[in-house]
């Protein structure tokens, strides 16, 4: 038994060409111009692009200790429906995932429960206090992919010095939330004109670019292999840029919100568009898009952060810090910047897929014969608009809705298995 994927449109060196894929088991095992045998189950995805599964660095799953929020099985359905096959997931959970414990639960959870494959980040610090370094080796042991306080900065450059000579030994890459918490004092959008029109709070730049600066200096002493969470500053960009010149083993990651929004385009006292960085000025946005296309920064994640309805409805100043962005992810890139001819369909599709893999040297993110069978069936034609309510995430909380958007992923397959599949894969009507 298997699976041909049929008369789907390939991307092969840029070029799109139409292919059958057979997968048995979890492998691709053949692709060819035309695959036939009776024995095996027939998807037809003709005129759907078909990519390697996409892996999002940088989610939040919520379970343990949200659960109202989001859990491991509304998260991994999220992202199923988003076309990513790999999840990671962040450790400022509740507990925190700082223990063996925490690792094993959520692995086994994500195996009973989870539509997608989930790799658990473990917490830098004990309680992602900032206090103590947590058992790294223990951790890894258990199963984590890389090491992250995602959530808060780690405040102590000591402690950052500390964690790295350590993630060196272990082989494993330190995910940096950038953020100087005594530059903060309660902001909740980024500091400028902006800020300063609405009566708000700021959050400065140099919050963000202090740890930057700070920790390619640590990076570059110890050797570690620093990645940067969700990046949102162009001084931030052209640290990244001279670092990668100089050899420095630096990466770094950034969300379609911060590539598509800046902080003018805040409507007012809309939580919707509060998150942490927060949404930046024009010239931070245009040095994020430059920044991606020229390869310093390396990769797109969500930063998946779902909030309940009543949390968002606190408003600007008081509502948690955070959107979804699973289900939109893909179609949003497509629309704004392939459709529009600022990126080629390979180049946001290898940011989303192949780079992330060899970033985080993960065995996933390519379509090829002997790979892991994780793909990903997208409908670059109909146009669709932005509706919450569809979402299986539990998190509604998105600066998006009502945007017209194509390119939604209709199947998506993890290790041989069809993950999720839209209700007419094939039909011209709405997908659900
Ligand atoms: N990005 C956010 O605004 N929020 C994240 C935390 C984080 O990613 O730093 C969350 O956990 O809600
Ligand atoms: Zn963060
Ligand atoms: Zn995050």
């Amino acid at each position: 038994m298997g699976t041909i994927l049929k008369n789907g449109k390939l991307l092969v060196n840029g070029e799109i060409v139409a292919l059958d894929i057979l997968v048995a088991g979890n492998k691709i095992v053949k692709i060819a111009p035309q695959i036939e045998g009776a024995d095996y189950k027939i998807v037809d995805v003709s005129g759907k692009l078909v990519t390697p599964g996409f892996i999002d660095m940088h989610v939040h799953l919520r379970e343990p200790g949200f659960e109202a929020k989001e859990t491991i099985a509304t998260g991994t359905a999220s992202a199923a429906r988003g076309g990513f096959t790999t999840v990671a997931c962040m450790p400022n959970t509740r507990p925190v995932i700082d223990t063996p414990a925490t690792v094993e639960l959520i692995l086994q959870k994500a195996k009973e429960e989870g539509s997608v494959r989930v790799l658990p980040m473990g917490a830098i610090s004990v309680r992602e206090l900032g206090k103590e370094l947590t058992d790294m080796a223990a951790l890894k042991e258990a199963g984590v992919v890389a090491l992250s306080d995602d959530g808060v900065g780690v405040q102590s450059s000591k402690m950052m010095k500390d964690a790295m000579h350590i993630a060196v030994e272990l082989g494993l890459p330190i995910v940096a939330h950038c953020e100087d918490d005594s530059l903060i004092e309660g902001g909740c959008v980024h500091e400028g004109v902006f800020s300063e029109k609405q009566g708000l709070k700021g959050i400065p730049s140099e919050a963000e670019t202090i740890h930057i600066g700070r920790d390619i200096i640590l990076a570059e002493a110890t050797g570690a292999h620093y990645h940067i969470c969700h990046i949102s500053t162009a001084d931030g960009v052209r640290l990244v840029r001279d670092a990668k010149q100089r050899g420095v083993k630096v990466t770094a990651e950034v969300c379609p919100h911060h590539l598509i929004l800046c902080d003018e385009d805040i409507p007012g006292d809309d939580a919707n568009y509060k998150m942490n960085p927060p949404l930046r000025s024009q010239r931070d946005r245009d040095a994020l898009v430059a920044g991606l296309k020229d390869g310093t920064i390396d990769m797109v994640v969500t930063d998946h952060a779902p909030h309940t309805a009543e949390e968002k409805q606190r408003g600007m100043a008081l509502a948690p810090f955070g959107i979804v962005g699973l289900e939109t992810a893909f179609p949003l890139m497509y629309t704004k910047f392939v459709k529009t001819g600022a990126f080629t369909l390979q180049e946001v599709v290898d940011r989303m897929t192949k780079v992330p893999a060899d970033v985080f040297n993960l065995p996933y993110g390519t379509i090829e014969e002997g790979a892991i069978a994780d793909i990903t069936v997208i409908d670059l034609e109909t146009e669709k608009e932005v509706d919450p309510q569809t979402f299986a995430s539990k998190g509604h909380n998105t600066p998006f809705t009502g945007w017209k958007l194509a390119g939604w992923p209709v199947l998506t397959m993890v290790d041989g298995v069809i993950a999720w599949q839209a209700d007419d894969l094939n039909g011209k009507g709405e997908v659900h």
